[in-house]
């Protein structure tokens, strides 16, 4: 498995006591597939992604990625993991507003100590990837909403993750634009083998992935598949 949650439980501090976010929460996701998961708000969604995503350390439980236990990993060797093997696209695209389409997604490899000249090619490509070559020189003022969001995924894409977590994708989109945007999420995943974890309260457009689980309180069920 490319991404496993074993029986993850997160708390918050809750005034005297503690809210439980997770509770022992499983879930496997094998390379080249999407799993959405769904909640309605506070169902602990967005925990769950923070969890997988290394950001937070769960109170117990193991998160392995690629087959790395990350309970035993130091700091600098996550922050590691998680440039070289996760990908997350946020909700809002955040997009650095002086920068062309194309400059967004080499600031990445620019942060990662690589020159920006040499990550041209890749970041070209995976403008293409989602559709916008032709727009590769444009601002994000320049670009719809769905076109911002799309360089979002492809910037989240270009150091290869093998993790690609994606928090509500679709919500500053119209139903149109929506739909094209899980459309190629989805494409992607099975394109370029990633495990794919994607939270969202909205189940409009996920008709076409691999499995859908449920969150409620902090527990994750997958129902079965008829
Ligand atoms: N930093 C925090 N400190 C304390 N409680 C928190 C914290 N973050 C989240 N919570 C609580 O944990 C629970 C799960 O929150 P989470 O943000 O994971 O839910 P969600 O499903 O992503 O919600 P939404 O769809 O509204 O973003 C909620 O009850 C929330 O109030």
């Amino acid at each position: 498995m490319t991404l496993e949650l074993d029986r993850v439980t997160l708390t918050y501090p809750d005034g005297d006591g503690r809210l439980t976010a997770l509770d022992e929460v499983s879930l496997a996701v094998p390379k080249g597939s999407l799993t959405a998961v769904v909640g309605p708000s506070g169902s602990g969604k967005s925990s769950l992604l923070a969890v997988a995503a290394t950001l937070i350390t769960p109170d117990s439980g193991r998160v392995v990625i690629d087959g790395t236990d990350t309970a035993g990993l130091r700091p600098a060797e996550l922050t590691a993991l998680r440039r070289t093997r996760i990908g997350i696209v946020f909700q809002q695209a955040n997009l650095l507003p002086s920068l062309t389409a194309v400059e967004q997604l080499q600031v990445m490899a620019h942060l990662d100590g690589r020159s920006p000249r040499t990550a041209l090619p890749r970041a070209l490509e995976l403008l293409d990837a989602v559709g916008l070559r032709d727009q590769a020189a444009r601002r994000p003022h320049q670009l719809s909403g769905g076109q911002r969001q799309r360089v979002n995924i492809a910037r989240a894409l270009m150091h290869d993750p093998t993790v690609l977590l994606v928090d509500e994708p679709t919500s500053a989109l119209d139903h149109e634009r929506g739909a094209a945007v899980l459309d190629l999420i989805t494409d992607l995943t099975h394109r370029r083998a990633t495990a794919t974890v994607l939270v969202t309260h909205d189940r409009t457009h996920l008709t076409a992935v691999d499995r859908i689980a449920e969150v409620h309180d902090g527990r994750l069920t997958i129902p079965a598949t008829v």
